[in-house]
């Protein structure tokens, strides 16, 4: 695992961006959207759904060029990178997803060894094609996210939570200096949407790893991260390090920003429910400027 060691802890960002804007045909993704993030944080991005957060997570791994601005991870200017260099530069960068994107019909340590596919010449078929380096380290990884002894079950038979762990130790599988996390508990319930957020802030305490981690639910964010960066129609609204905001104040910049009561109603709803006795909140529900 790559550490803090070879990614200094400076002030030099990981990631920046500078007025990214995406278009799609007439549909504006994300407007001037200018964030940095520092190695070893872990930053959740919040929003509702269409807001912009897969559209952003997918510029930083150059799945997505912008229609302006610039983007530099790890030192590269993501836009303008050739196909070789820019596979280079996915391999520092981990990702899973919201739906796992495991292959349900293989054993567990064989979804997890898959993770070192681009770096290994050639189809694989099958645990013993693998190098048994290889097969020792995806080991290491399943007993880091707690369940080397479903390293032989087949990944259907897990659970969604297990599943999502599985995701990650394949992600390990790269040494990724940085993990993007696409919605990554939106299909768990509330405990396994715990267990994997606290495995996921422990993987980057220990590892030095820089995570960036998309995000409905306020909670979470606030639990599990360091710093909230708020999206509203591709839009930053947020961008505040955790320790300096609570749920209301969460609730209180969208209440702001709504552009009617129906709009903060939806955002309420879908960024979680709020403390109605906090008077802040009341004040907005109660006499919002912008309905
Ligand atoms: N390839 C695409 N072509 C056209 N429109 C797109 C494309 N990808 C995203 N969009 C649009 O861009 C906007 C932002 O989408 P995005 O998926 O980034 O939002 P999101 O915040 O991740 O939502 P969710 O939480 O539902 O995943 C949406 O209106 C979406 O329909």
């Amino acid at each position: 695992m790559t550490s803090a060691t070879t990614t200094p802890n400076t002030s030099t960002p990981v990631i920046s961006t500078t007025d990214v804007t995406k278009d799609f045909g007439r549909m504006r993704a994300l407007r001037e959207v200018s964030v940095t993030v520092q190695p070893g944080e872990v930053v959740a991005l919040l929003g509702r759904s269409g807001s912009g957060k897969s559209t952003l997570l997918r510029h930083l791994n150059g799945l997505e060029r912008p229609t302006s601005g610039a983007i530099t991870v790890l030192g590269e200017n993501v836009t303008t990178l050739r196909p070789k260099a820019l596979r280079a530069l996915r391999r520092r960068v981990g990702i899973i997803f919201q739906q796992f994107e495991l292959v349900g019909s293989l054993t567990v340590l064989e979804n997890v060894l898959t993770g070192t596919l681009s770096t290994l010449r050639g189809p694989r078929l099958g645990l013993w094609s693998y190098p048994r380096s290889s097969r020792l380290t995806a080991l290491g990884h399943l007993e880091r996210v707690g369940l080397l002894e479903k390293a032989y079950n087949r990944a259907d038979q897990l659970s969604g939570g297990q599943q999502q762990r599985v995701a990650i130790a394949r992600a390990l599988m790269q040494n990724p200096e940085i993990l993007l996390a696409d919605e990554p508990v939106a299909s768990l319930d509330p405990d396994s949407s715990d267990q994997v957020m606290r495995l996921i802030r422990e993987i980057a305490a220990d590892e030095g790893l820089t995570v960036i981690c998309s995000l409905h639910q306020v909670d979470l964010a606030l639990t599990w991260s360091d710093r909230v960066i708020g999206l509203r129609h591709g839009e930053v609204v947020l961008n505040t390090s955790t320790v300096d905001l609570d749920k209301s104040q969460v609730m209180e910049i969208y209440g702001r920003v709504a552009s009617s009561t129906a709009e903060l109603t939806a955002i309420e709803t879908e960024l979680g429910s709020i403390d109605v006795t906090d008077s802040a909140v009341v004040d907005i529900l109660r006499g919002s400027p912008h309905s």
